[in-house]
């Protein structure tokens, strides 16, 4: 049983030209002219690109005393629905929980992804049976490890065990992530806000001013950096964070930055809306920025100091947030953007000419899926590939309304928003999930995707590090002692 996509404009991270793409056994087959297949796909107008990457996401995740609202079911359906076509969740221990036992944990939620995924393990702790079992995770295809540097008393690592564990990931051939907030700071801005009598949702971006996440990153980098290890920085959200992201890539030290969909289209005049409700389900860490933050992030995906557009998708739905009704540090933070990611993109990159649309492929799909070592397998549209793929009609529009999207939540933050550029058939593995806006996937389709670690960067930087690590000087005519 063979697919061919007829008649469309194939767009990559490098090149555009006109092709037809053959898929058998989920493969892409053969790409060229009048290929000929058991069902046509009809791609005029439209362009055919890799299907998106979504590196950052935590679907039914235990956190702030509740569970993101979105499973690997509705989630990993969001995400077909906006042209994404792979998922890579964060695995998260609780304290004092051991990492194989999470990742069992997140093994029993996956089966029912509808899209393929992978994972991150995140470090939320530090000890023997960590380090130990850090080797284990990487055997089993999990290379990247997340450390949160906020979220005080819960989930923060602090500078000893985040060098401890940078280490050890460098040493393992991983990459060291971080969510970059200096959690001493915002817990104790936190505890000053509300004692001011600061309890709404605003004060949530003012307890997490930028400065909180410069001062952090820097340090990230500057760790990594005396660790030895590759930094993917997770959801870049202002200057301060990406100068340091800038400085250090122009420094030759391997980081990349990922902006999220949110931190670029939306900003902090959400936090001011009247409605209690409207501003409490923008609450997320970091906050939404100001405009010049905005286009420093837009001018970092231009210029390629920035590398990815995640979503960080973590759903709450409303009756979730009010948990925080008199107190905004117990407001879950998580927004969604999954289903969103794509259309987003394109229309406020694309359409606007921030981004031309082999820029859009790089930093939706093709950056990541290099950074993550999946690529050619992910990620591109070539001979031998996996056809997780997206036919993208540029002319067709929507309003985007939570009464008709994917998502298990009552809201969306994009709401009212209106895009141009969808997907009209959306492949995994090339099974197409998705019609002109119609879905029609398969609960379970989805597989697992295991990494390899050490990759190229990885030895070019152990290798680097090897060369110019401190030496003892030899030295010939050492004085005597005691004369
Ligand atoms: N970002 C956020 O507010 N929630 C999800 C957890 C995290 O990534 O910090
Ligand atoms: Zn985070
Ligand atoms: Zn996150």
């Amino acid at each position: 049983m063979s697919t061919v996509i007829r008649n469309g404009t194939i767009v990559t991270a490098d090149l555009t030209y006109k092709a037809d793409v053959l898929i058998e056994g989920g493969k892409i087959t053969a790409i060229g002219e009048n290929l000929t297949g058991d069902t046509q796909l009809d791609a005029t107008g439209c362009y055919v690109m890799p299907g998106g990457i979504d590196p950052h996401t935590h679907l039914e995740m235990p956190f702030m005393g509740t569970y993101s609202a979105d499973d690997f079911e509705s989630g990993t359906r969001a995400a077909l629905a906006g042209g994404t076509t792979m998922v890579v969740d964060f695995a998260l221990p609780s304290p004092q929980q051991g990492l194989l036992d999470a990742l069992q944990m997140w093994d029993n939620k996956s089966g029912r992804a509808h899209c393929d995924y992978s994972y991150h393990m995140a470090v939320t702790w530090w000890g023997q049976q960590v380090f130990d079992e850090m080797a284990e995770v990487v055997k089993r295809g999990i290379t990247t490890f997340k450390h949160f540097m906020a979220y005080k008393g819960a989930l923060m690592v602090n500078d000893d065990e985040l060098f401890a564990s940078f280490r050890r990931v460098g040493d393992l051939g991983g990459i060291a992530m971080v969510h970059a907030e200096n959690g001493d700071v915002v817990a104790e801005l936190s505890a000053r806000l509300l004692a001011e009598g600061n309890t709404g949702p605003e004060a949530h971006a003012y307890s997490r001013p930028p400065q909180v996440e410069g001062e952090a990153t820097n340090r990230a980098i500057m760790v990594a950096d005396m660790a030895g290890v590759p930094l993917y920085v997770v959801h870049t959200s202002c200057e301060d964070s990406h100068e340091a992201i800038r400085r250090a890539r122009q420094q030759g030290k391997r980081v990349w930055g990922e902006p999220l969909i949110q931190h670029l289209t939306l900003d902090d005049s959400e936090y001011f809306n009247k409605d209690w409700d409207h501003a409490a389900r923008r609450v997320m860490s970091p906050p939404f920025r100001d405009k010049r933050n905005q286009d420093s992030l837009w001018a970092g995906l231009q210029s390629g100091s920035l590398s990815v557009v995640a979503t960080d998708h973590c759903a709450f739905t409303t009756e979730q947030k009010r948990t925080g009704v008199d107190d905004f540090t117990k407001i879950p933070n998580g927004t969604g953007g999954l289903e969103d990611r794509m259309p987003m993109l394109w229309t406020h990159g694309v359409n606007t000419g921030r981004l031309t649309p082999n820029e859009f492929v790089a930093i939706t799909s093709t950056n990541i899926a290099k950074i993550l070592n999946v690529y050619p397998r992910k990620g591109a549209v070539l001979v031998g590939s996996d056809a997780d793929l997206v036919v993208w009609d540029p002319k067709t529009e929507k309003t985007i309304t939570a009464g008709s999207q994917q998502s298990a939540i009552d809201y969306n933050v994009f709401e009212g928003q209106k895009v141009k550029g969808l997907p009209r058939f959306t492949l995994t593995r090339g099974v197409v999930a998705v019609t002109e806006g119609k879905v029609d996937s398969r609960e379970g389709h989805g597989e697992f995707v295991a990494r390899e670690p050490n990759t190229q960067v990885n030895r070019a930087l152990s290798q680097w590090k090897e060369l110019t690590a401190p030496r003892p000087i030899e030295r010939s005519g050492i004085p005597a002692t005691g004369v």
